[in-house]
């Protein structure tokens, strides 16, 4: 049994990056990783423009001006909001603009009108203007030329806007990896099916089906087999092209049925490890076979949540090239709840808020998934620790908005 660190090193670096990337427009490229350097063909705003509704004027012709003893401007124009307007700058003149006018050349600030008489062909300004006050200068917001998104963004509103904002309507980026899911077990059926006396239902390969969608992986399949490791090497040859990475759950532990390691071994794929000292989860195994990665999680539902965490993701960071999805530990302090002694190195189901991390699973269930509906985190329990109220954890947040 090797640690936990151990395995992910051995599973990411056998993690084989392929970048295959297509072009999308930017609504749907929303989530996706970007595939190409973006660079600002022109600067944003590409003319100067006020920040206010008021008058544009040269600020060097304010001084002096105040409530009791204004300056008087000659109004020579006025511009609105896409609007154009040529007019040349000339000394004690000013141009009445609306927010986002262009500001014409020569005048250097924007008064807001709150801070004149609102005159019409003669305006009283009562402060004296800061040379770019009220004044959006070209490329304030983007510069021409920039590198404005970097290649491996994952691309969010503000980019999706910033695209906009430059007239680009669409964008390469990386394709999604496929991730095709096979629950083994006699016991499990399908949920088109009755239960019958002592079916299951496979709860885990939904849950992870829905975590691969929330992380922007697309599910090629999700599969029942029974506990047939001839069966098994069908379904496994057949599907295997559809995906980058295998997720199988189930059979890997020492039971009579638990079949798959040595189906796996049989079928001639390489072992990457099998078993890991941690719990719950630790029947896990990986192997690599015909270039493509097979993570096998614990059939226990919450186990299997657990190393998808904390192996998957670090596999999709790499294949992806978005280290955000490498585990994150954050550092929290206990506020509630207790746990019994680790016997090996534990993740223990809690949920972390401004008070603190609250302990909701006191005791060692891998088999309970409803604890999922109240958790945000686990708490990473070191082995031979027992953890009490005002403990400093380390811990690790599920996905956020699941
Ligand atoms: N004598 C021993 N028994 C067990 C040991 C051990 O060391 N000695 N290890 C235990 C540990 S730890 C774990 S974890 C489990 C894991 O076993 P498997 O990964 O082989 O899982 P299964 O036996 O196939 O299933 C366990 C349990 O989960 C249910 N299941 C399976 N797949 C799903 C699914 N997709 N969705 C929902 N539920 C599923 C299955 O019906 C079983 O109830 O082994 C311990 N035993
Ligand atoms: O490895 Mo298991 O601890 O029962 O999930």
């Amino acid at each position: 049994m090797i640690e936990l660190e151990e395995a992910v090193n051995r599973l990411v670096s056998s993690v084989k990056i392929e970048t295959k990337t297509e072009k999308l427009d930017i609504l749907s490229a929303y989530g996706r990783i970007c595939a190409e350097d973006v660079t600002a063909p022109f600067p944003v705003p590409h003319f100067p423009k006020s920040g206010m509704d008021g008058y544009a004027v040269r600020s060097q012709d304010t001084k002096g001006a105040s409530k009791e003893t204004p300056i008087h401007f000659q109004v020579v124009g006025e511009i609105c909001a896409g609007d154009y307007l040529s007019i040349q700058a000339k000394p004690c003149t000013a141009v009445r603009v609306m927010t986002g006018a262009v500001v014409p050349e020569g005048y250097d600030c924007v008064i807001r009108q709150e801070d004149t008489d609102y005159g019409q062909e003669q305006a009283g300004i009562y402060v004296e203007g800061r040379p770019w006050q009220n004044y959006c200068r070209i490329g304030e917001d983007i510069q021409a030329g920039t590198c404005i998104i970097p290649r491996q963004a994952r691309l969010g509103a503000g980019h999706i806007g910033v695209l906009a904002s430059l007239g680009i309507r669409e964008i390469a980026v990386l394709n999604e990896p496929k991730v095709g899911i096979i629950s083994t077990g006699n016991e499990l059926v399908p949920l088109t099916s009755p239960l019958g006396k002592v079916g299951v239902y496979p709860s885990s390969a939904y849950a992870i089906a829905a975590q691969l969608k929330a992380l922007g992986v697309q599910v090629s399949f999700l599969e029942i087999c029974s506990d047939d490791a001839q069966r098994f090497s069908s379904m496994l040859e057949e599907r295997i092209s559809q995906a980058d990475v295998i997720i199988t759950t189930g059979a890997l532990s020492v039971g009579k049925k638990d079949f798959l390691p040595e189906a796996l071994e049989t079928m001639g794929a390489e072992r990457l490890f099998h078993g890991v000292n941690m719990r719950p989860g630790t029947p896990v195994m990986a192997n690599r076979y015909k270039e493509k990665l097979i993570l096998s999680l614990s059939g226990y539902p919450f186990a299997a949540m657990v190393n998808f965490r904390l192996f998957f993701w670090p596999v999709l960071a790499k294949l992806v090239g978005d280290d955000s999805l490498s585990w994150k530990k954050t550092r929290c302090m206990v506020a509630e709840g207790n746990t019994n002694v680790a016997k090996r190195r534990r993740f223990v189901q809690a949920f972390s808020d401004e008070t603190g991390v609250h302990i909701l699973d006191k005791n060692h269930h891998s088999s309970v998934l409803s604890e999922m509906l109240r958790s945000n985190c686990i708490i990473d329990q070191k082995q031979g620790t027992v953890i009490s109220p005002g403990d400093m954890v380390d811990i690790i947040y599920w996905k956020q908005d699941w």
